[in-house]
Protein backbone atom coordinates (compact mmCIF):
# COMPACT_ATOMS: atom_id res chain seq x y z
CA UNK A 1 0.00 0.00 0.00
CA UNK A 2 1.30 3.28 -0.71
CA UNK A 3 2.91 5.70 2.00
CA UNK A 4 0.82 8.28 1.18
CA UNK A 5 -2.46 6.54 2.42
CA UNK A 6 -0.66 6.02 6.11
CA UNK A 7 -1.68 9.02 7.26
CA UNK A 8 -5.59 8.38 6.33
CA UNK A 9 -5.70 4.89 7.99
CA UNK A 10 -8.11 4.56 10.85
CA UNK A 11 -7.57 3.36 14.23
CA UNK A 12 -9.72 0.43 14.41
CA UNK A 13 -8.66 -2.58 16.12
CA UNK A 14 -7.66 -5.54 13.25
CA UNK A 15 -8.54 -3.88 10.55
CA UNK A 16 -6.70 -1.76 7.53
CA UNK A 17 -8.95 0.97 6.82
CA UNK A 18 -7.78 4.25 4.75
CA UNK A 19 -11.00 6.85 4.32
CA UNK A 20 -10.07 10.47 1.98
CA UNK A 21 -13.11 12.36 2.74
CA UNK A 22 -12.01 14.52 -0.08
CA UNK A 23 -10.82 12.35 -2.67
CA UNK A 24 -12.39 14.55 -5.39
CA UNK A 25 -13.77 18.17 -5.28
CA UNK A 26 -17.28 18.43 -5.13
CA UNK A 27 -17.43 19.65 -8.66
CA UNK A 28 -15.77 16.88 -9.91
CA UNK A 29 -17.90 14.46 -7.71
CA UNK A 30 -21.14 16.60 -9.05
CA UNK A 31 -20.29 15.54 -12.86
CA UNK A 32 -19.40 11.83 -11.69
CA UNK A 33 -22.44 11.69 -9.94
CA UNK A 34 -24.71 12.87 -13.18
CA UNK A 35 -22.28 10.88 -15.79
CA UNK A 36 -22.78 7.95 -13.96
CA UNK A 37 -26.41 7.74 -13.42
CA UNK A 38 -27.12 8.51 -16.93
CA UNK A 39 -24.19 6.61 -18.47
CA UNK A 40 -25.22 2.93 -16.46
CA UNK A 41 -27.88 0.44 -17.50
CA UNK A 42 -29.33 0.42 -13.60
CA UNK A 43 -31.30 -2.33 -13.07
CA UNK A 44 -33.39 -3.51 -9.72
CA UNK A 45 -31.59 -7.10 -9.22
CA UNK A 46 -33.14 -10.22 -7.48
CA UNK A 47 -32.03 -12.34 -4.84
CA UNK A 48 -32.70 -15.98 -4.16
CA UNK A 49 -34.05 -16.68 -0.12
CA UNK A 50 -35.37 -19.91 0.58
CA UNK A 51 -36.42 -20.62 -3.01
CA UNK A 52 -37.94 -17.35 -2.68
CA UNK A 53 -37.14 -14.15 -5.36
CA UNK A 54 -36.94 -10.91 -3.59
CA UNK A 55 -36.47 -7.16 -5.81
CA UNK A 56 -32.84 -5.42 -3.99
CA UNK A 57 -33.71 -2.59 -2.41
CA UNK A 58 -31.56 -0.50 -4.43
CA UNK A 59 -30.19 -0.52 -7.96
CA UNK A 60 -27.34 -2.18 -9.38
CA UNK A 61 -24.83 -2.58 -12.50
CA UNK A 62 -22.01 -5.06 -12.63
CA UNK A 63 -18.88 -3.50 -14.92
CA UNK A 64 -15.28 -5.23 -15.50
CA UNK A 65 -12.62 -6.92 -18.04
CA UNK A 66 -13.39 -9.38 -20.27
CA UNK A 67 -13.68 -12.90 -18.70
CA UNK A 68 -14.07 -11.28 -15.37
CA UNK A 69 -16.87 -13.42 -13.63
CA UNK A 70 -18.21 -12.84 -10.13
CA UNK A 71 -20.99 -14.64 -8.31
CA UNK A 72 -23.24 -12.44 -5.70
CA UNK A 73 -25.54 -13.35 -3.43
CA UNK A 74 -25.55 -16.94 -5.38
CA UNK A 75 -26.26 -14.93 -8.72
CA UNK A 76 -23.58 -15.27 -11.39
CA UNK A 77 -23.68 -11.31 -12.36
CA UNK A 78 -22.34 -10.63 -16.24
CA UNK A 79 -20.13 -8.12 -16.66
CA UNK A 80 -20.73 -5.05 -18.74
CA UNK A 81 -17.75 -2.87 -20.80
CA UNK A 82 -16.17 0.09 -18.86
CA UNK A 83 -18.13 3.22 -19.12
CA UNK A 84 -15.83 6.37 -19.43
CA UNK A 85 -16.78 7.59 -16.44
CA UNK A 86 -16.06 4.46 -14.56
CA UNK A 87 -12.75 4.34 -16.88
CA UNK A 88 -11.62 7.78 -15.91
CA UNK A 89 -12.63 6.99 -11.88
CA UNK A 90 -10.36 3.59 -12.37
CA UNK A 91 -7.45 6.13 -13.76
CA UNK A 92 -7.71 7.82 -11.04
CA UNK A 93 -7.18 4.98 -8.56
CA UNK A 94 -3.70 4.10 -10.23
CA UNK A 95 -2.47 7.31 -8.63
CA UNK A 96 -2.64 5.27 -5.38
CA UNK A 97 -1.47 2.25 -6.56
CA UNK A 98 -5.01 0.32 -7.09
CA UNK A 99 -5.65 -1.08 -10.00
CA UNK A 100 -9.10 -2.97 -9.88
CA UNK A 101 -10.53 -5.28 -12.55
CA UNK A 102 -14.15 -4.55 -11.72
CA UNK A 103 -16.40 -2.82 -10.26
CA UNK A 104 -19.89 -2.94 -8.29
CA UNK A 105 -22.17 0.15 -8.63
CA UNK A 106 -25.08 0.74 -6.67
CA UNK A 107 -27.77 3.43 -6.75
CA UNK A 108 -29.79 4.03 -3.38
CA UNK A 109 -32.50 6.04 -4.99
CA UNK A 110 -33.25 7.35 -1.51
CA UNK A 111 -32.79 6.90 2.28
CA UNK A 112 -35.07 4.37 2.20
CA UNK A 113 -32.40 2.24 -0.10
CA UNK A 114 -30.02 0.08 1.65
CA UNK A 115 -27.59 -3.15 1.81
CA UNK A 116 -27.58 -5.94 4.57
CA UNK A 117 -24.99 -7.41 6.62
CA UNK A 118 -22.25 -8.51 4.77
CA UNK A 119 -18.59 -9.60 4.14
CA UNK A 120 -16.86 -8.93 0.51
CA UNK A 121 -15.15 -12.49 1.22
CA UNK A 122 -16.06 -14.13 -2.08
CA UNK A 123 -13.28 -16.71 -3.02
CA UNK A 124 -13.19 -14.31 -6.30
CA UNK A 125 -11.62 -11.71 -4.16
CA UNK A 126 -8.74 -13.75 -2.77
CA UNK A 127 -7.69 -13.84 0.94
CA UNK A 128 -7.21 -10.12 1.82
CA UNK A 129 -9.22 -8.54 -0.49
CA UNK A 130 -8.87 -4.64 -1.47
CA UNK A 131 -12.26 -3.05 -2.12
CA UNK A 132 -12.12 0.51 -2.85
CA UNK A 133 -15.07 2.14 -2.35
CA UNK A 134 -16.08 5.73 -3.87
CA UNK A 135 -19.30 7.17 -3.01
CA UNK A 136 -21.50 10.15 -4.98
CA UNK A 137 -24.15 12.27 -3.74
CA UNK A 138 -26.02 12.10 -0.59
CA UNK A 139 -24.08 11.37 2.35
CA UNK A 140 -25.41 7.93 4.21
CA UNK A 141 -24.13 5.73 7.63
CA UNK A 142 -21.78 3.58 6.70
CA UNK A 143 -21.70 0.99 9.61
CA UNK A 144 -18.90 -1.58 10.40
CA UNK A 145 -19.52 -4.64 13.29
CA UNK A 146 -16.76 -6.77 14.53
CA UNK A 147 -17.55 -10.61 14.36
CA UNK A 148 -16.36 -11.47 17.61
CA UNK A 149 -16.67 -8.30 20.01
CA UNK A 150 -19.67 -6.79 18.07
CA UNK A 151 -17.84 -3.16 17.94
CA UNK A 152 -19.60 -1.11 15.98
CA UNK A 153 -17.61 1.87 13.50
CA UNK A 154 -20.05 3.85 12.08
CA UNK A 155 -18.53 6.51 9.03
CA UNK A 156 -20.14 9.24 7.25
CA UNK A 157 -19.29 8.58 3.69
CA UNK A 158 -19.20 11.84 2.22
CA UNK A 159 -19.69 13.06 -1.45
CA UNK A 160 -16.52 12.34 -3.13
CA UNK A 161 -14.44 10.69 -0.85
CA UNK A 162 -12.81 7.02 -1.03
CA UNK A 163 -12.72 4.27 1.91
CA UNK A 164 -10.27 1.80 1.30
CA UNK A 165 -10.84 -1.80 3.36
CA UNK A 166 -7.94 -3.83 2.66
CA UNK A 167 -5.67 -6.59 4.94
CA UNK A 168 -7.92 -8.45 7.20
CA UNK A 169 -10.73 -5.91 7.17
CA UNK A 170 -12.89 -8.50 5.60
CA UNK A 171 -12.34 -11.19 7.79
CA UNK A 172 -12.78 -9.65 10.93
CA UNK A 173 -15.79 -7.21 10.28
CA UNK A 174 -19.10 -7.27 8.27
CA UNK A 175 -21.04 -4.10 7.04
CA UNK A 176 -23.99 -2.17 5.96
CA UNK A 177 -25.43 0.38 4.69
CA UNK A 178 -28.57 0.99 6.59
CA UNK A 179 -31.77 2.52 5.71
CA UNK A 180 -32.45 6.32 6.88
CA UNK A 181 -35.62 7.49 6.07
CA UNK A 182 -34.67 11.10 6.49
CA UNK A 183 -32.53 10.71 2.96
CA UNK A 184 -34.58 12.08 0.18
CA UNK A 185 -31.37 12.54 -2.17
CA UNK A 186 -29.71 9.65 -3.99
CA UNK A 187 -26.41 8.53 -3.70
CA UNK A 188 -24.04 6.30 -6.22
CA UNK A 189 -21.69 4.28 -4.51
CA UNK A 190 -18.61 2.49 -7.07
CA UNK A 191 -16.80 -0.78 -4.65
CA UNK A 192 -13.93 -1.36 -7.08
CA UNK A 193 -12.46 -4.75 -6.71
CA UNK A 194 -9.97 -7.15 -8.10
CA UNK A 195 -11.19 -10.73 -9.18
CA UNK A 196 -8.89 -12.95 -9.87
CA UNK A 197 -9.68 -16.06 -12.23
O1 LIG B 1 -22.83 1.58 -0.54
C1 LIG B 1 -21.86 1.36 0.19
O2 LIG B 1 -21.20 2.25 0.72
C2 LIG B 1 -21.47 -0.07 0.48
C3 LIG B 1 -21.49 -0.96 -0.72
C4 LIG B 1 -20.97 -2.33 -0.40
O3 LIG B 1 -20.73 -2.69 0.72
C5 LIG B 1 -20.72 -3.28 -1.50
O4 LIG B 1 -20.98 -2.93 -2.68
O5 LIG B 1 -20.26 -4.39 -1.23
FE1 LIG C 1 -19.60 -4.53 0.74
Amino acid sequence: MLERLIKHQLTVPDSTIYYLPNWCDTTTADRFFERLKHELPWEQGEVKLFGKSHRIPRLQSWHGDPGVRYTYSNVELQAQGWSPALLELREKLLALDLTPNAVLANYYRDGMDSMGWHRDNEKELGARPVIASVSLGAERDFILRHRATQQREVLRLAHGSLLIMAGDTQHYWEHALPKRARVSRPRINLTFRTIRS
